[in-house]
């Protein structure tokens, strides 16, 4: 695996145009994101405030009930439902994001079984998505064989564990996406500064976006619901990833020109998405 090349805005303008003037919502994306758990509500509001400031028509998440009022108060523009009716035909969504905050256990890996079983379109894996397949063979097998066309997101200590906790702490990240590759055998977006995006066994990017503000607890997160809300709108799986990147990491620093790196949370990356975008797109 090589780096081919920088993803740069050059890149990005030519993968998210200015919107045609007639576009309805049914245009735009329906995306479902299984995020959050009762302990972690801000994961769910994260993605999915991500998602739907970065222009997907309809954003549903699948979650605890216990979180509904909490996800409905911050993100009202997103609509509920509750674990175990991911049955609802899945094909209806054009992305599926699978993950943040959600928890290791059999629920979790049961959803990933379907969505793995059941979709063809892209699907975005972060998190707790990354740390039930790494605990599961099955999961494993099924993330190599599926007809959706999968995006990891791990962090270094995510990959560690997709790769059966080996010690990867000398491994360069481009070794570390080409070993997941050879693994899972699907897009891998290894995270942090100059994040990584292998597209292919032979293939990967760096991103030019991103500064120092954006370490702090959910802006993963943020990343996923921009991912997913890309694919949703007609982006092919590898610009999503690669255009994906661009826009968080440029939404974290148009964040911290105004916030400064200190004090930038999470939701700012997310508030700050429509001017990355608006900037994108003049
Ligand atoms: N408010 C919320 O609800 C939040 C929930 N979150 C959820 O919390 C759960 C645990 O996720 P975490 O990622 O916090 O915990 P993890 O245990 O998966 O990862 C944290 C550890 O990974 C290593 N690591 C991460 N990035 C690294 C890098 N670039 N270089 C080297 N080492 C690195 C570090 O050792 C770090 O302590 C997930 O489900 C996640 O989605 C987080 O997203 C944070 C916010
Ligand atoms: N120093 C940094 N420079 C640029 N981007 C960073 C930096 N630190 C973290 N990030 C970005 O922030 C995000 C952190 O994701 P993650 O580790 O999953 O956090 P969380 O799980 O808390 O949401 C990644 O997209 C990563 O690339
Ligand atoms: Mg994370």
């Amino acid at each position: 695996m090589e780096i081919r090349g920088l993803i740069d805005r050059g890149y990005v303008h030519t993968v998210i145009r200015k919107r045609p003037v007639d576009v309805h919502k049914g245009d735009c994306g329906k995306v479902l994101i299984v995020a959050g758990s009762r302990e972690m509500a801000g994961a769910a509001i994260f993605a999915s405030k991500a998602a739907i400031r970065c222009g997907s028509g309809l954003v549903k998440i699948c979650t605890n009930k216990k979180i509904f009022l909490s996800l409905q108060t911050s993100v009202p523009e997103a609509i509920c439902m509750e674990w175990g009716n991911t049955k609802d035909d899945l094909m209806q969504y054009d992305c599926i994001a699978i993950g943040p905050g959600m928890g290791v256990d059999r629920r979790s890996k049961n959803i990933l079984k379907m969505i793995l079983k059941d979709f063809d379109k892209t699907v975005v894996i972060d998190a707790d998505g990354l740390n039930t397949i790494a605990k599961y063979d099955e999961l494993q097998q099924l993330v190599r064989k599926t007809e959706a066309s999968v995006i990891m997101t791990p962090h270094i200590g995510e990959a560690k564990r997709l790769l059966g906790n080996a010690n990867i702490a000398d491994l360069t990240r481009i070794e570390i996406a080409s070993f997941l590759r050879k693994k899972y055998g699907c897009m891998i977006i290894v995270k942090g500064a100059n994040t990584l995006v292998a597209v292919s066994d032979e293939d990967a990017y760096t991103n030019t976006t991103g500064n120092p503000g954006m370490a702090t607890a959910g802006s993963g997160d943020v990343l996923t619901g921009i991912i997913t809300s890309l694919a949703g709108q007609g982006l092919a799986p590898e610009d999503a990833a690669k255009a994906g990147v661009f826009v968080h990491g440029l939404s974290g620093d148009l964040a911290a020109d105004k916030l400064g790196e200190y004090g930038l949370v999470a939701s700012d990356i997310a508030d700050y998405v429509p001017f990355a975008l608006k900037e994108l797109t003049e």
